[in-house]
C-alpha cells in the first residue's frame, strides 16, 4: 500500500476488462468482430434491406419497403453479437427512414421497425436511437480477416450515404478505439502495481500505455485524408441526428415509435409513444471517460455568471446513457478504483528528488499530454468539419442535401436564428446539443491542468 491506511479505492477488487466486454487487445470494440449479417433466414427482410440500403434511400423506396415488413420477434436472436447486429441494422434503417435523401423528415417510424428496435435495445440496455455503438463499435470488419487490427485493414459494414467519406469517418473512430485497447490492459496493471506500491512496475506500465496513447493522439488528424469536410457536414451529418432538440432540422416533437407503449400507466392508451434522444456522437465513446478516470482528469460545467467550473460536466455524464451497458458499468467500477493520480501526488510530496519519482511524474504527464493532444486535434477537426462548413453554406448544387424544413414557419425562424449565431461565431450546437467550443476547449484545458509539472499554457 502506498498510504499508511487503506484508501477507499483499495477496498474494491480491481476491474477485470473481460468482465465488462472490454478486450485487452481491441478495447471497447469486440475482438471477435461484429456479425456482418444475422444467420437466421427469419431476419431476411432486415438484411435484404441493409444490402440495398444506399439504393433504397437514393431511389426513395426505403419507406415503402420498411412499411411492408412483418413485425419480427427479437426472441429469435440468441447471442449477444446477434442482438448487437440487430441493433445496428435497425438503427441504420431507422435513421435512413427518418432523414433519408431529400424527402420530408418522417415524424414517426412504423411498427415493423419501432417494436423490434425498442425490444432489442431494452435487452441490450441501450437507447433505441443511432448511437456510437451502432455506427462505430459494432459496425466494422477486417478487410483481410487474418491481417492486423489497423486502420488500413478496417472498413465499415454499412454506411447511409455509400460514400468513402462516411466509411472513413466511422473507421477512424474504430481505429482509435482499437489503438487505445492495449493501453487499458497496461493501466489496469498499473492500478495493481500502485496497490503493491511497486513504483517500477507502475512506471513500466505507464510507458506501455504511452506507446498506445501516442497512436490514439495521432490517428484523429488522419480524418482529413479521406473524409471531405463538406461531404461530412452536408451529406453525412444529418443521418446522425437524434430526436431531441431537432426542431430546427424538421423533427418537431420527438420521434413517434408506432406500436410502442412501455408506459406502465394503464390509463395511457397511447400505443405510439413519442421519444426524445440525443443523436450519435463519438462523445459516447468510453475511451476518453476511461482515460480521464485512470489519470484523474475531471470535467466541470462552466458557470456563465461566475466564470467558475464546479458541477460535474452534465453533457459528458449524459453521454453515458448511450454507451453499451457493460461499458457503463466498467466506467462506474473504474471511478471507484482509479488510484494513479493520488499515488503520483503522494510520491511527489514524499520523495520529490527520487529518480524513480521523477520518471514517474514525467511518464504520467506524457500520457496526460497525449489525451490533451487528442482534444487539441479534435477542436481543429470540429472547426473544419462543422463551424467552417456552417459559415460557408452548401457547395453549389448541394442545396438539396439540406433537410427539407423551408416550408415550416417555425423552422424558418429557427434557421434564421441559427444563421445569426453562426455569423457571430457563437452558440453552435453539437449533435448532443452542446455549446460546442466552450465545451470542447474546457475539456481540453481541464486535461492539461491534470499534469503534475506546471501545465503548459495554451
Ligand atoms: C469529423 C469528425 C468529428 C466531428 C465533426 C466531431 C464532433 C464532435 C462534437 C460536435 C462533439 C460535441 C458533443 C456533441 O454535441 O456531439 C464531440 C465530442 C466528442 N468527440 Fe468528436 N467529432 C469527430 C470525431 C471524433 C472522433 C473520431 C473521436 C474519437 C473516437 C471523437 C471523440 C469525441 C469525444 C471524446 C467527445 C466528448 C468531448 C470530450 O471528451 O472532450 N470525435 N465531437
Amino acid at each position: 500500500m502506498f498510504a499508511t491506511t487503506t484508501s477507499p479505492t483499495d477496498l474494491l477488487p480491481v476491474p477485470v476488462l473481460e468482465d465488462y466486454d472490454v478486450s485487452p487487445v481491441t478495447g471497447f470494440v469486440p475482438h471477435d468482430q461484429p456479425l456482418s449479417r444475422l444467420p437466421q433466414a427469419y431476419f431476411q427482410p432486415w438484411e435484404e434491406t441493409m444490402d440495398q440500403l444506399n439504393h433504397l434511400i437514393d431511389s426513395r423506396q426505403l419507406r415503402a419497403k420498411v412499411d411492408q415488413w412483418p413485425v419480427l420477434d427479437v426472441a429469435q436472436l440468441t447471442t449477444l453479437r446477434e442482438r448487437q447486429r440487430a441493433y445496428v441494422v435497425l438503427g441504420f434503417i431507422a435513421h435512413s427512414y427518418i432523414w433519408g435523401s431529400g424527402l420530408d423528415v418522417s415524424q414517426h417510424i412504423p411498427e415493423s421497425l419501432a417494436v423490434p428496435w425498442v425490444a432489442v435495445s431494452d435487452i441490450l440496455d441501450i437507447a433505441p436511437v443511432l448511437t456510437y455503438a451502432s455506427n462505430d463499435l459494432w459496425n466494422w470488419k477486417l478487410k483481410d480477416p487474418k491481417g492486423p487490427f489497423e486502420l488500413e485493414n478496417l472498413e465499415t459494414l454499412a454506411t447511409m450515404t455509400g460514400t468513402k467519406d462516411e466509411d472513413w469517418f466511422d473507421i477512424i473512430s474504430v481505429a482509435i478505439e482499437i489503438a487505445a485497447g492495449p493501453a487499458f490492459k497496461a493501466l489496469i496493471d498499473a492500478i495493481h502495481a500502485v496497490r503493491e506500491d511497486n513504483i517500477r512496475t507502475v512506471i513500466e506500465n505507464l510507458h506501455l500505455a504511452h506507446v498506445h496513447l501516442d497512436k490514439v493522439s495521432k490517428l484523429l488528424p488522419r480524418m482529413f485524408e479521406n473524409c471531405n469536410p463538406a461531404v461530412f457536414y452536408w451529406k453525412i451529418r444529418k443521418y446522425l441526428a437524434g430526436s431531441e432538440g431537432t426542431a430546427n432540422l424538421g423533427l418537431f416533437n420527438g420521434l413517434q415509435y408506432n406500436g410502442v407503449n412501455n408506459n406502465n400507466n394503464n390509463n395511457n392508451n397511447n400505443n405510439n409513444e413519442r421519444r426524445y434522444y440525443m443523436g450519435a456522437t463519438a462523445g459516447q465513446s468510453s475511451v476518453f471517460p476511461a482515460l480521464d478516470y485512470f489519470f484523474g482528469v475531471t470535467h466541470h460545467d462552466l458557470d456563465n455568471q461566475s466564470g467558475h467550473r464546479s458541477a460535474p460536466n452534465a453533457l459528458l455524464l449524459k453521454m453515458r446513457a448511450f454507451m453499451p451497458a457493460p461499458h457503463r458499468a466498467f466506467l462506474d467500477h473504474l471511478a471507484q478504483t482509479a488510484n494513479l493520480r493520488p499515488y503520483v501526488l503522494s510520491k511527489t510530496v514524499n520523495d520529490p528528488e527520487g529518480q524513480d519519482v521523477k520518471e514517474l511524474i514525467s511518464i504520467y504527464d506524457a500520457c496526460v499530454h497525449c489525451i490533451k493532444l487528442f482534444r487539441d486535434n479534435h477542436i481543429q477537426i470540429v472547426t473544419r468539419y462543422i463551424l467552417t462548413q456552417a459559415k460557408r453554406g452548401p457547395p453549389e448544387g448541394w442545396e438539396d442535401y439540406r433537410v427539407k424544413v423551408e416550408d415550416q414557419p417555425f423552422a424558418v425562424a429557427k434557421a434564421e436564428e441559427k444563421a445569426k449565431e453562426v455569423e457571430e461565431g457563437a452558440g453552435m450546437k453539437g449533435t448532443g446539443g452542446s455549446d460546442l467550443m466552450p465545451f470542447l476547449k474546457g475539456n481540453r484545458d481541464e486535461t492539461n491542468a491534470a499534469k503534475i509539472v506546471t501545465p503548459i499554457k495554451k
